[in-house]
């Protein structure tokens, strides 16, 4: 039979496996990342490991009930033999050796380009907090990484052209994590997990590859709340590389540590993965998330305004510090994190002050033994990169293994003193509502107020309001109690606020009042809403 009327033709449709089904749109260049034998890879793993995923998910649920009644997280009698005990992981490959600055950014073609070609050591190649999902974004995003591991990737725009350096930064890539599923890849007829369909895909598509070039696949591996959550992931590289048949080219990850439950568990993660670890990261503007989110409504842990929770605050210090002491006794790196301040541009005396502020953020990581830091903007890579060079001369200062560090349970919660006012309950309004319009625009990382705001960053804002509305006794700091009148009375003002900055034409085009609502959902919600973006994902086209 011949379709003289295209309108009869049948409809171009991925090949799939059984019990396999994709919702997403189709396109020939997605058909070429959502073949049938990866998508049977991607279902494989899913069927393998999603009910210990699921079960893991509901141990969080079970231990956010121990911290609500009060129950504070503490080191794990159960693996204090792992904690005590000399081991160290498994040697690292020459490439991972030196990490000293790494650059961050979402897997858009032009910025991944930028980003291997900005002097940096390392790309991590974000699908998690500054990356929105939209199916576009995830496919798109797969098929950008395969081009980058080959080389072949370019971008030609009315502008400018984009293609590869000859020496480019080390590529790692972060999966979302554990708590995500992808709607469009249904597999026995449930959404599959994002965790696995994200490293499924890019491992399938390149571990030959990077292996034959005398490397291997990175990951970062975000939000993890436990050791038996590195444990899953252990088990998944294990079968990858068993079912690809490489088992000597070993997977390496760097685990974020980025919530509270997982800082009692440094030795223990390492342990679990102790054949593919990259190191620990501090993830710290999750972490502060996690704080918020974990410790709940209890007033001894009430945080103030959010600019005022640095990495010199008593948790933070002690959790980064707890990181790189741990990491350098098992002999392997402890990365620094991400400085918000990104270069601001017409302006040359506030953009040296940010700059500064990111300078001196980077000397106290390499002062305290870090052997490495993130960035968000390759402009910040050169003043990275000159602080670690004065401040780190070997490749890295794993050698320098902090004996002087002593960190208890407490120190890890101790909150710090500071105010709550109506200036900082705007702020967060304000910023959370235009990142969520931002992320339901398909965009998930934005500048707002020349800081970089991500699914992080903006959980800390939504977590900050509930926190605030529903922590009995919260005052300002001129003594008016925070209520819900109080919050709903500023929404519409931070709503005119940002439309007379962004105008009339783009406040209407964008998502912002869906965003105010989903916003107020959030706040006032009696139960704290794990993560923003799994309510989001739902209105995400
Ligand atoms: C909490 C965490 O999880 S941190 C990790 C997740 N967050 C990130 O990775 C942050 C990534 N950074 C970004 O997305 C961006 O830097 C933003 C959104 C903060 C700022 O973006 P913009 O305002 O567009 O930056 P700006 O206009 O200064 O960009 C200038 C150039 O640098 C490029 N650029 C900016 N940031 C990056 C980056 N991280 N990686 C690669 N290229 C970048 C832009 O694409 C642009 O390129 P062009 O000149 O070829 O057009
Ligand atoms: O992922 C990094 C963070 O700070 O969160
Ligand atoms: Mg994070």
């Amino acid at each position: 039979m011949t379709f003289t009327d295209t309108a009869l033709a049948p409809k171009p449709t991925y090949l799939t496996p059984e019990r396999v089904k994709i919702i997403g749109s189709f396109s020939p260049e997605f058909a070429e990342i959502l073949t049938p034998s990866a998508l049977a890879f991607v279902a494989e793993l899913h069927r393998r490991f999603d009910s210990t995923r699921q079960a893991l998910l509901a141990r969080r649920a079970e231990r956010q009930a121990d911290f609500a009644a009060g129950i504070l997280p503490d080191f794990l009698p159960e693996t204090k033999r792992i904690r005590e005990q000399d081991w160290t992981v498994s040697p690292l490959p020459d490439d991972l050796l030196d990490r000293r600055v790494e650059i961050t950014g979402p897997v858009e073609r032009k910025m991944i380009i930028n980003a291997l070609n900005s002097g940096a050591s390392v790309f991590m190649a974000d699908l998690e907090d500054s990356n929105a999902p939209t199916w576009e974004n995830v496919v798109q995003g797969q098929i950008n990484l395969r081009d980058a591991v080959r080389r072949t990737i370019s971008l030609s725009t009315p502008t400018k052209e984009y293609r590869l350096n000859e020496k480019t930064a080390l590529l790692m890539v972060r999966p979302r994590g554990w708590h995500l599923e992808e709607k469009h890849v249904l597999v026995d007829g449930e959404p599959i997990s994002a965790s696995l369909l994200d490293f499924g895909l890019y491992y399938f598509h390149n571990a030959h590859e990077l292996c034959a070039r005398g490397s291997a696949p990175y990951f970062y591996l975000p939000k993890l709340e436990s050791h038996l959550e590195a444990r899953l992931w252990n088990d998944v590289f294990g079968f990858a590389q068993w079912s690809l048949k490489l088992p000597k080219c070993l997977i390496k990850a760097t685990v974020l540590i980025e919530t509270l439950p997982a800082a009692f568990e440094l030795n223990e993660i390492l342990y679990e993965l102790r054949e593919h670890s990259a190191g620990l990261n501090c993830g710290r503007w999750d972490y502060i998330f996690s704080y918020i989110k974990r410790l709940g409504l209890n007033p001894d842990f009430r945080l103030p305004n959010r600019a005022d929770v640095t990495m010199t605050v008593p948790f933070m210090a002690a959790y980064s510090q707890l990181v790189i002491q741990t990491c350098h006794r098992r002999g392997v790196h402890a990365i620094g994190g991400m400085a918000a301040q990104i270069p601001i541009k017409n302006d040359p005396a506030a953009n040296e002050a940010a700059l500064e502020k990111v300078r001196q953020d980077k000397i106290r990581e390499a002062t305290n033994g870090h052997d490495g830091t993130w960035v968000a903007h390759p402009g910040l890579v050169p003043v990275a990169m000159e602080v670690f060079n004065r401040l780190m001369l070997g490749p890295n200062q794993i050698e320098n293994k902090r004996l002087d560090v002593q960190v208890s349970a407490a120190d890890l919660v101790r909150a710090p003193q500071g105010a709550i006012t109506e200036e900082g309950l705007k702020l967060n309004i304000d910023v959370a509502i235009q990142y969520i319009a931002s992320w339901l625009g398909g965009n998930g990382c934005v500048p707002i107020y020349n800081l970089m705001e991500d699914a992080a960053t903006a959980e800390i804002s939504r977590a900050q309001v509930w926190q605030w509305l529903h922590t009995p006794g919260t005052t300002l700091a001129d003594g008016r109690p925070v209520t819900a009148e109080l919050y709903r009375s500023l929404v519409p003002g931070q709503l005119d606020k940002i439309k007379a900055q962004i105008g009339e034409e783009a406040y209407e085009k964008g998502r912002f009042l869906e965003a105010a609502r989903l916003f107020d959902r959030l706040v006032m919600s009696e139960e704290f809403i794990e993560f923003l973006t799994v309510p989001a994902y739902e209105q995400l086209a």
